[in-house]
């Protein structure tokens, strides 16, 4: 499709250099009022116009099409690495470095994708465009001799020589007055989705936001983006006219620019109306296609400032996670740990366990101050920790991990019941059923009902779509963290009570600060000062 496009530009350049042959064949039949010559001339005229016209609108059209197609072919690559070796997690949490990922792959890979197509096909359009008017200026400029400091120089094709001159003066100067406009639109960009970022923030977070009245905070946190978005728009600003002021004033003197040039031609009566003509629009052919650089100077920054940023990302994101924690996948029921250290991001340590084993079918309750590492050793456990080394064996395919605040996607109940499977994976019988087990009969009529469950649902409630999401997929290992916290005491029993039924032979680690769930776990693992101390209080079998 590219070289479709491509071909038609050459095409489409073609006829205007005909154009122009035609147009000084034309006027110097009419300037020397040869009427049927003129009207003999008119018909191919035409039929060129509609030739040119039809270059011009599909090549236009196929441009949309494959921008589009490319866009679209580029944002599956980059979600596809976004997505893999939880690359969105590690650039959330620190590991990997990279703001605001979401803007890169919505905006900056659709600027990208029209901008650099644009640029590319305009760019060998204005390259050919030179290249062919170059040889007519060249042709029809002829030479002329001058004498500076008494020395006598012969100029070839000496209007081609002024209109390059020229240009390219002008397109100095613009670089030297716009030139820190890149890194101007590149802090634009930036500030503009950190706003972006804090109002999806203050959306998300609307409900405890006005419990606590926090609106004077958010407007000062919010001016403050503000602040960085004017103070640097003030320099966008500045930069902008002054490439705009010279590419202004050199696109309105250009006509005098070209008299001055063929004045020596006027002087020696050696000019034709028809060849003026021809030389007057290979001239604006040149210095547009010369222009070409100055014209789209803006667009040129954001390309830069925007590939800069999307190499940013790629660098991010293709970065393995570096650790020296080691998971070994088995395919044995059940969890090992050896030799496993836990340092914090700055490298302090925050934990050791020397050896843990946890049997198949065994549940262990872990314990300790706020602070002491529970989550953390979680987070190890799941691949997300990327700091300390040590080893960790358990069949990753069989298990699963609820995190104290469940995700919640929007959609259909049933869609949020089977996540991260497709919804047809269970019947409905079977949602009821586990609906029933974690005592939310109430919502089986709304199976089907499409919702922001996150909005919709108390956080009690939300922490019973875990346990029942856990019930339907009935891993053989469970990580708990604080996954019942917010429920009263009888649904707490209850959902112990429906865990242990329905899943007898499943091995359970679960963290809690309430006394609740202890009866649930007779093991209990205890972090005490960076430390782990194992004891099995009761008969640790189901
Ligand atoms: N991404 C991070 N960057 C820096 N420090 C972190 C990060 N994640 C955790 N920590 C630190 O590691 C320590 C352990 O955190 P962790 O969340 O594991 O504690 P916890 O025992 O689960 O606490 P709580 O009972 O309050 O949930 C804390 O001091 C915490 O500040």
């Amino acid at each position: 499709m590219l070289a479709t496009i491509v071909g038609l530009s050459f095409v489409y350049v073609r006829t205007a250099v005909w154009f122009g042959r035609w147009n000084q064949h034309f006027f110097d039949a009419m300037f020397a009022y040869r009427v049927e010559t003129c009207l003999w001339l008119l018909p191919t005229y035409i039929g060129v116009c509609v030739l040119s016209s039809g270059c011009y609108v599909l090549q236009a059209y196929l441009t949309q099409v494959l921008s589009m197609r490319w866009r679209l072919w580029n944002t599956r690559v980059y979600l596809r690495q976004y997505l893999s070796d939880t690359a969105y997690y590690r650039m959330e949490h620190g590991a990997a470095t990279g703001d605001n990922p979401d803007q890169r792959i919505a905006d900056d890979l659709s600027q990208m994708t029209v901008l650099s197509l644009r640029m590319g096909l305009d760019g060998i359009q204005a390259v050919t465009t030179l290249l062919s008017f170059s040889v007519v200026l060249w042709d029809l400029g002829g030479s002329i001799d001058l004498t500076c400091l008494g020395h006598h120089i012969h100029v070839s094709g000496y209007l081609l020589l002024g209109t390059v001159l020229a240009t390219v003066g002008a397109s100095v100067i613009m670089e030297k007055l716009g030139g820190a406009l890149v890194e101007a639109d590149y802090r634009q960009q930036h500030f503009d989705a950190d706003l972006r970022a804090d109002l999806l923030d203050l959306r998300r977070n609307s409900e405890q936001i006005a419990f606590m009245r926090g609106e004077g905070a958010e407007t000062l946190r919010l001016s403050h983006n503000l602040r960085n978005i004017a103070r640097n728009w003030r320099s966008v600003v500045t930069y902008t006219w002054r490439a705009n002021f010279v590419g202004d004033l050199f696109n309105g003197t250009a006509s005098i620019i070209l008299w001055v040039l063929l004045l020596p031609k006027l002087a020696a009566h050696a000019l034709t109306f028809g060849e003026y003509s021809r030389i007057n629009a290979a001239f604006m052919q040149v210095r547009r296609s010369l222009q070409w650089f100055m014209n789209n100077y803006t667009d040129l920054a954001t390309l830069r400032s925007v590939l800069q940023r999307l190499h940013e990302f790629e660098r991010t994101v293709s970065t393995p996670p570096r650790t020296r924690i080691t998971r070994i996948d088995t395919q044995a029921p059940g969890l090992d740990i050896r030799d496993l250290v836990l340092d914090r991001p700055d490298g302090g340590r925050l934990l050791h366990i020397p050896e843990l084993h946890v049997g198949a079918g065994e549940r262990w309750l872990v314990r300790g101050a706020s602070g002491s590492g529970k989550t953390t050793l979680l987070r190890a456990i799941a691949g997300l920790w990327e700091h300390g080394h040590g080893t960790i064996a358990l069949d990753p395919g069989d298990s699963m991990f609820l995190p104290q605040r469940a995700y919640l996607p929007q959609g259909s109940l049933r869609a949020v019941l089977a996540y991260p499977h497709a919804p047809d994976r269970h019947d409905d019988a079977r949602y009821g059923a586990v609906l029933h087990a974690v005592n939310l009969d109430h919502h089986v009529a709304r199976l089907d009902e499409d919702a922001q469950w996150d909005a919709v649902l108390s956080p009690g409630e939300a922490q019973r779509i875990a346990i029942a999401r856990v019930l339907l997929r009935r891993p053989g290992l469970l990580f708990m963290d604080e996954a019942t916290s917010a429920l009263d005491a009888d649904n707490t029993r209850r959902i112990h009570a429906a865990l242990l039924a329905a899943l007898p032979r499943t091995t359970i680690l679960g963290i809690s600060h309430h006394e609740g769930p202890c009866a649930f776990y007779p093991c209990e693992l205890r972090l005490e000062g960076g430390h782990a101390i194992a004891r099995i209080s009761h008969d640790i079998r189901p």
